[in-house]
């Protein structure tokens, strides 16, 4: 039957099966339909079907998009809302409800008096995904108004009955709130997110710690029986929280045998070289264990006299006479975080995002995703010790070495909160401690196939690009393949068996030596810091871990491999110097020099361990981060490079879409692994000409060529015996080769080139002048004698730092691949750490002072009205033009086209005429137009000297 529109907006009534008249409160029948006010958007007639709700709009009410009553606006009108994306339905009293959001002012202006109504009213509570970032999810809330009371309370009724017969959402949870996380913000960040839970109707038991440890006891003390009335567990705070009560609960509850420790690994065959074995007859002692740990969690995990947690039966689980069975893998109980913590690499790699609202609402919505579980066992603690063993969980990482160095250092500093990783792990980079160890994993099909350590290459730098199998290279994402699929393996155990143990015989391969970190990373381990994770294609559930070993290498190389962990795109496993192997399980030795090894954040000290994998042992409250999000991250990839990603992912057809109807995204940033000769030649001419020079002068000190005095900045010398090379020298000599050289180095490199690049773009006159009006400047400086200093070139280098800061102010900077700072920082971010390293402040004060100079009389003296006076002079122009290189579009003078390189022809007179080839003569320099060849005239901003 056809609705009439008119009687919905003259009368609106609920209409059932089509009929305009009363509500019909029969929770029997299919559809519900009426007609209702709808906040902000006007009248509309709503229809509940078996899977949603629909939308019909009527008339041509205002709509701004947006509606008062709730968290966050609507951003536009649907048409549709999914029960699978309705948390909660409220009925509100009697009250107001707008449909314009105008001002009194502008409806004055208009003629249109307020439209609303008073009125009975309910809200519909649901989601939305952020349009830049989709798994972002913003509240929305959607108000509904009707004059009768009884319509209104049929909604109600219905849309929760419907919303009951959602699969899978909790109903009481156990809530840990740990009140010290991250900022300290944990409470606030509960109080933030639990309106969503009542919304929800999800009952909550809320439990604040009161210290380490506190979690942990309540779980492993916790009765099963007591825990099976709860859908699950949330923690709101950091990765180490959620480890605690992740061991609370597994410890005295997962029941299978414990991985092979490393002496049960035997050479099976010496002729076999790597081909170690597990020793059947070896046979592990299983006792109490002592806690030789210092982590707060295990000093009070004390209850009925006894440390339970460490009671192991003969099969190396914990028996603590727990009523029943907990079954595991545990597909309904669930687990979740509320992120509050420094990092929470956890909730990065499960939602995409850090951001509690959108954790709370996949909670609330029954979104699970099963997830790898690492069970780490310790055998010794030190080298005095017995063998013993002794269990831990993590689920997202397990690092030695400098990984926990970084959180042994860190636990120092906790009152400064998530900056304490950028102050500990700068300090233990610079620290570069390596550690002697062996490591046995488990060989892989993959691995055999696709080795990724080619023996016998090591400390060559950059590994040549191996073609990673297709597999390797598959994104986790919503209903991954890879995940999905459960392995022979894995369908065919039992949860009490090891997750190897249908392989067969498995084989053990080795790696010994000296290495800066070992880790297993158990998930990609996204975090701000680290945009791709330490492995970008690792899985939450495959049930592998990512053994990384990273050898012992210089200072520099591990710095590469660190800023192609902090940037995204980047490809820190392509080095000869990192070990990458997919595996489900290890053992590990350490000799000599120990350091302490990181459990998801949390310190664990083991001299002699193993470690293996549980494919999917707990749920875990999230839908995963599409690749579809993924994908809307990259702006700018060409056709060929989207095809390139269809043939190496596992797309839906989504993905395909958006992959070809999304305005063009940007490619992750691959390593440019260019020759080094190619390198060289695409740097532009005046940061490689400086480069070049302090790298010979430091070369030909280094071999002795010169005494450093000889070309030292001596005002005497300079002034009485007429040596006045010093005066430009000086600023070549950046200190013997050194890592404080290679910095410099690199800052020329990077920034020198970025600006010639940029603001200073067909602008090499102005450029040249830059560093001469800084060399001057400095100069002049250093004749201040509490000023002065024998080398000027720490300065200069300074300076264009001080100016690139100044030129990028908001470019995203990483510095160690550490810190994340704005450009504009840059500067006195390296003034404090040559603070804190002891280095002489002076040098880097001086650059700035030039740097400001030059800026404050090129730039920001013209843009506040001054008079632009501080032109690159006309000898500068006559300079570049001799020199042949580099190009200045609005130069004063003509370059000679056949000049090619300095001192090419001392024979041409500048700036006059002279005979080509052709025997043509030059014209007048002072009327020449830029080369159409070289582009456009002054590419760079209107207000930057040289400008036009
Ligand atoms: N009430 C409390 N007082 C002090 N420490 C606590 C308390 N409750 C828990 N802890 C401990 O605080 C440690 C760190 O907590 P959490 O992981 O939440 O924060 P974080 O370390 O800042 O974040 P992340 O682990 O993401 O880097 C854990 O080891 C936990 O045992």
């Amino acid at each position: 039957m056809e609705i009439n529109r008119e009687d919905y907006k003259s009368d609106p009534k609920v209409v059932e099966s089509g009929n305009v008249g009363e509500a019909t409160s029969s929770a029997s029948s299919s559809v519900l339909k009426s007609a209702l006010l709808l906040e902000n958007v006007g009248d509309v007639v709503l229809t509940l079907n078996s899977d949603g709700l629909s939308l019909e709009f009527l008339g041509s009410s205002y709509n701004d998009g947006s509606i008062t009553s709730g968290i966050k606006p609507v951003q536009k009108f649907v048409n549709e809302i999914r029960f699978s994306d309705v948390y909660g339905v409220e009925f509100i009293n009697y009250g107001l409800i707008n449909v314009s959001r105008r001002s009194k002012a502008e409806q004055c202006f208009q003629g249109r008096a307020s439209h609303g109504s008073e009125m009975y009213r309910f809200t519909v509570h649901s989601f939305q995904k952020s349009r830049g970032q989709p798994c972002l999810w913003v509240l929305a809330v959607y108000s509904f108004g009707h004059k009768d009371l009884q319509t209104c309370q049929t909604w109600v009724d219905r849309i929760n009955a419907s919303l009951n017969l959602e699969m899978g959402r909790p109903k009481k949870l156990l809530v840990f709130i740990n009140p010290m996380s991250g900022k300290a913000n944990g409470r606030r960040t509960w109080e933030m997110v639990a309106p969503i839970f009542s919304r929800a109707k999800v009952k909550t038991k809320v439990i604040v710690t009161e210290r380490a440890g506190h979690a942990f006891d309540e779980m492993a003390s916790a009765a099963n029986n007591e825990l099976k009335s709860y859908n699950g567990v949330i923690a709101v705070g950091g990765d180490g929280f959620f480890n605690e009560i992740l061991n609370g609960f597994l410890l005295s509850r997962h029941k299978a045998p414990q991985p092979p420790s490393p002496s049960d690994i035997v050479h099976s065959d010496q002729s076999s070289g790597n081909g170690l074995f597990r020793n059947p007859n070896e046979r592990v002692t299983e006792t109490t264990c002592q806690n030789e740990d210092h982590s707060p969690l295990l000093s009070n995990s004390v209850y009925n006299g006894t440390r339970q947690a460490n009671f192991r039966t003969e099969d190396g689980t914990c028996n603590i006479g727990q009523d029943f069975e907990f079954p595991l893998p545990g597909e309904e109980f669930r687990f979740g975080i509320i992120p509050a913590g420094s990092t929470d690499a956890i909730v990065m790699c499960t939602t995409g995002t850090r951001d509690p609202i959108t954790s709370a609402l996949n909670i609330v919505l029954g979104k699970k995703v099963c997830l790898d579980i690492a069970q780490v066992v310790r055998w010794k603690t030190t080298t005095a010790s017995d063998i013993e063993p002794y269990v831990r969980y993590a689920a997202s990482f397990a690092g030695y070495g400098f990984y926990g160095d970084v959180i042994a250092e860190s636990e120092k500093y906790r009152w400064m909160g998530p900056k304490r990783y950028d102050y500990a792990g700068t300090k233990v980079f610079l620290r570069h401690s390596s550690y002697e160890a062996e490591v046995a994993y488990i060989e892989t099909e993959s691995e055999k196939t696709n080795p990724t350590v080619e023996k016998g290459q090591l400390f060559s730098g950059l590994r040549k690009r191996q073609g990673p199998k297709k597999s390797e290279r598959v994104v986790c994402r919503t209903n991954c393949g890879v995940c999905n699929t459960k392995s022979d393996y894995m369908s065919k155990r039992s949860p009490c068996s090891t997750p190897y143990s249908s392989l067969g015989e498995t084989r053990w391969l080795r790696s010994k030596g000296k290495f800066l970190s070992v880790g297993a990373a158990i998930i990609s381990n996204r975090n701000e810091r680290a945009p791709d994770g330490l492995v970008a294609d690792a899985h939450l559930s495959d049930g592998f871990l990512h053994l990384l070993m990273i050898r012992d290498c210089p200072h520099a190389l591990y710095l590469w491999h660190l800023t192609q962990l902090a940037k995204r795109g980047g490809q820190p496993l392509n080095f000869e110097f990192v070990e990458h192997h997919k595996t489900p399980a290890f053992t590990f030795t350490s000799f000599g020099k120990q350091s302490v090894w990181n459990l998801d954040g949390e310190l664990f000290q083991a001299h002699q361990l193993s470690a293996q994998v549980f494919r999917g042992l707990v749920s875990f409250a999230s839908q995963p981060v599409g690749l579809t999000a993924e994908l809307r991250k990259w702006s700018g990839i060409n056709l060929g490079q989207r095809w390139w990603f269809l043939a190496h992912h596992i797309v839906s057809q989504e993905d395909v879409a958006l992959l070809f109807t999304i305005p063009p995204p940007s490619p992750p940033t691959a390593l440019k692994m260019s020759t080094p000769g190619e390198y060289y030649r695409s740097l532009p001419p005046v940061s490689k000409a400086y480069g070049v020079a302090c790298l010979m002068t430091t070369a030909a000190y280094y071999l002795g060529l010169y005494q450093a005095s000889s070309i030292a900045l001596y005002y005497d010398d300079v002034i009485k015996r007429f040596q006045v090379w010093r005066l430009i020298t000086n600023f070549f000599f950046l200190g013997p080769f050194s890592f404080p050289f290679a910095f410099r180095l690199i800052i020329i490199a990077r920034y020198g080139v970025q600006l010639e690049r940029g603001p200073f773009d067909k602008r090499t006159a102005d450029f040249v002048w830059m560093f001469f009006f800084g060399a001057l400047s400095l100069l002049v400086m250093a004749a201040v004698p509490f000023l002065w200093s024998g080398f000027m070139g720490v300065s200069l280098v300074f300076m264009i730092v001080y100016i690139w800061g100044r030129e990028f102010p908001n470019a995203q900077v990483s510095i160690y691949g550490l810190v994340s700072l704005k450009g504009f920082y840059l500067p006195w971010a390296m003034l404090a750490l040559d603070l804190i390293f002891g280095n002489p402040l002076m040098p880097d004060i001086l650059g700035m002072l030039a740097g400001h100079l030059y800026y404050f009389l090129t730039v920001l003296h013209p843009l506040s009205g001054g008079k632009f006076i501080f032109k690159t002079p006309i000898w500068v122009h006559k300079l570049v033009a001799f020199w042949g290189e580099g190009t200045q579009v609005n130069a004063p003078v003509q370059r000679d086209p056949s000049a090619g390189t300095a001192f090419r022809g001392r024979s041409y007179r500048l700036n006059g005429t002279r005979n080509n080839s052709a025997g043509q003569a030059q014209e007048n320099p002072q009327t020449q137009q830029p080369d159409s060849n070289n582009g456009v005239a002054f590419r760079g901003r209107g207000y930057r000297l040289g400008g036009q």
